[in-house]
């Protein structure tokens, strides 16, 4: 078994903190909701006109707050889905050191075919939440190093499904989680995932 290292220089420690303007969570919320749009429409000639000159303004205004990675807003804000609008937003309602529990709806963008979250979607949404809480609660920094999905049912778009996520067990630097979805009672996904806490010094 690995010794587990002392410290962890990497890039989960270069941003500075950044001063979240006021509106920023809900602009966030919104850009969610202009990929469901977006994914829904139909527009004629004329809403495709408006829509596309509308998305070119939207553009030229992030574009003149376009910064480096170390100072970006998206993927590090205490705000849900930590404002990256590709993934899946998981809403906790409870979370110890071992289990974490909460809801996620997959929105009309998640869209696979009749009904169905893509299938894609699912790993997004657990690579994230599991790399979230695997390296919560005072955890050294660890990295997806396999992820497995099992299908198990029909997971529906636009409908609140529970999440649970478990810390199994760590081993050296190896820490085991496993996870589901459930739309009621009915199991929709069951996954699980490898993580390994990096070497000292490692990127
Ligand atoms: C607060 C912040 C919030 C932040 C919130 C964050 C949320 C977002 C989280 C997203 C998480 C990601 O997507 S991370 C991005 C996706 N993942 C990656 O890009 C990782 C790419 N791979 C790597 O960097 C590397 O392969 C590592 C770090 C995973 C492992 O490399 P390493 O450190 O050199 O490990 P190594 O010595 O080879 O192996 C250590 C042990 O693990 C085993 N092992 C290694 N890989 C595997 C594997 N795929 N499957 C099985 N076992 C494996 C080895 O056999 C060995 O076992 P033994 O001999 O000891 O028994």
């Amino acid at each position: 078994m690995d010794p587990l290292p002392t410290h962890i220089p990497n890039w989960w420690d270069k941003p500075a903190p950044v001063t979240i303007p006021d509106g920023y969570a809900d602009f966030v919320e919104q850009f969610r909701t202009l990929q469901d749009a977006m994914t829904a429409a139909a527009p004629d000639a004329e809403q495709t006109r408006t829509a596309s000159r509308l998305v070119a303004e939207l553009i030229e205004v992030l574009k003149q707050s376009e910064t480096d990675e170390w100072s970006q807003l998206s993927g590090r804000l205490p705000v849900p889905g930590r404002g990256q609008t590709l993934i899946p937003v998981v809403h906790i309602n409870s979370e110890t050191e071992h289990e974490s529990r909460g809801t996620v709806r997959f929105g009309r963008q998640f869209l696979g075919g009749n009904g169905a979250a893509h299938g894609g979607a699912i790993p997004l949404m657990f690579d994230d939440a599991f790399g979230r809480f695997a390296n919560a609660h005072g955890r050294a920094i660890a990295r997806t190093a396999n992820l497995h999905i099992d299908y198990r049912s029909v997971t529906p778009i636009d409908t609140d499904l529970t999440v649970t996520l478990r810390f199994d067990r760590e081993e050296g630097r190896k820490r085991y989680v496993t996870g589901e979805i459930r739309d009621g009672d009915r199991l929709c996904v069951e996954a699980s995932g490898l993580f390994i806490v990096l070497k000292p010094g490692a990127a």
